[in-house]
């Protein structure tokens, strides 16, 4: 079984303002509320591609509410663990560009803690725990470092899709995947990521600090995955970008979509590629169907 954990899940405010003036009465000109957080979302793109997970993590008030009543009517099993606070609404403001207003979320108490601890302590070999967004600040930030230890000492499978420093010492816990884009990647040791191959030699490091698989996604430029065999870069179809928020968790949907089924590793890159542009040309999270179509689409060439 898969199991998704969000600890900071959100509603995603996704607002359009045609031209917009700070300081000034903007009105919008559409919007539309999703139920978000890196780890729900892929778990709604699994459930799209006919993969069954189940979301866990820390949810509470009318928001947590709605959050928890959208993935019952998609039909995702949840389990989380109800907090005081209302879980936070994240703004993403599509004018020109795209600007994102991530919210801190409600304070986790230890016996919260605790029953997130237990739910892991449960995991059974061959379950896979994908750890995806950030970090409340009420939780130490080694938070993610202890559920890793934990699953693996279990027998799962460890998928982390984590910004910051943080990710270095999961990544000593030997993660079966972990993807990072080039900005988080660059980060990670201090230095500027444009291009696949300034981004190859960092990816290749986080191979030797123990990770087993890493995929680098570069948005609009492509991806690269790096395993213990091959490097291998993906091209990504041209489209109208409508909304790339969860474009990163969708490739990591796609990419475990496949492996869960015991799919090839040069597939599994290929499916969570093509999820991910899906994604991006889509107002909301990918379909199946528009997945489908871009799979055909994507490039990938093994490099030396
Ligand atoms: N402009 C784009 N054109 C085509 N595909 C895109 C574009 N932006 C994102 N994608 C697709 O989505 C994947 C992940 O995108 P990105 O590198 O932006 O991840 P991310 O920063 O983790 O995303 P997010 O945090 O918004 O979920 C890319 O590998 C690509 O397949
Ligand atoms: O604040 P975090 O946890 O880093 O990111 C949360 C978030 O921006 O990530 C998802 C897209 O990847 C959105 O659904 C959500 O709003």
């Amino acid at each position: 079984m898969i199991y998704t954990c969000t600890l900071n899940p959100s509603v995603d405010y996704v607002v359009h303002v045609q031209d917009f003036q700070l300081g000034d009465l903007n009105r919008m000109s559409y919007d539309v509320k999703f139920p978000g957080g890196k780890g729900i979302n892929v778990s709604r793109v699994l459930k799209r591609a006919g993969v069954e997970s189940e979301a866990l993590g820390f949810i509470g008030g009318f928001t947590g509410a709605y959050v928890e009543e959208c993935l019952k009517e998609e039909g995702i099993s949840t389990n989380f663990i109800h907090v005081n606070g209302d879980s936070r609404i994240n703004i993403k403001l599509k004018t020109k560009s795209e600007t994102e207003i991530n919210g801190q979320g409600p304070v986790i108490s230890n016996e919260q803690v605790r029953k997130l601890i237990k739910q892991v302590e449960n995991l059974q070999n061959d379950d896979v725990l994908v750890l995806a967004g950030s970090i409340p600040s009420s939780l130490p930030s080694d938070f993610y470092t202890k559920l890793s230890k934990i699953a693996k000492k279990q027998g799962a499978k460890v998928v982390v899709d984590v910004s910051g420093k943080v990710l270095l010492d999961i990544v000593e816990q030997g993660p079966f995947f972990i993807k990072p884009n080039h900005h988080e990647l660059g980060e990670l040791f201090d230095v500027t990521i444009e291009t696949p191959e300034e981004a190859i030699p960092y990816g290749q490091r986080l191979l030797e600090l123990g990770a087993e698989n890493v995929a680098i996604s570069m948005a609009g430029k492509g991806a690269l995955l790096i395993t213990r065999k091959a490097i291998y870069q993906a091209t990504v179809p041209k489209g109208n970008v409508k909304n790339s928020v969860g474009a990163g968790d969708s490739l990591v949907a796609g990419f475990l979509a496949t492996i869960i089924n015991n799919g090839e590793i040069v597939e599994a890159f290929r499916r969570g590629v093509a999820s991910g542009s899906a994604t991006a040309f889509s107002l909301e999270l990918c379909t199946q169907e528009d997945v489908e179509r871009l799979i055909p689409k994507i490039e990938i060439k093994k490099l030396d």
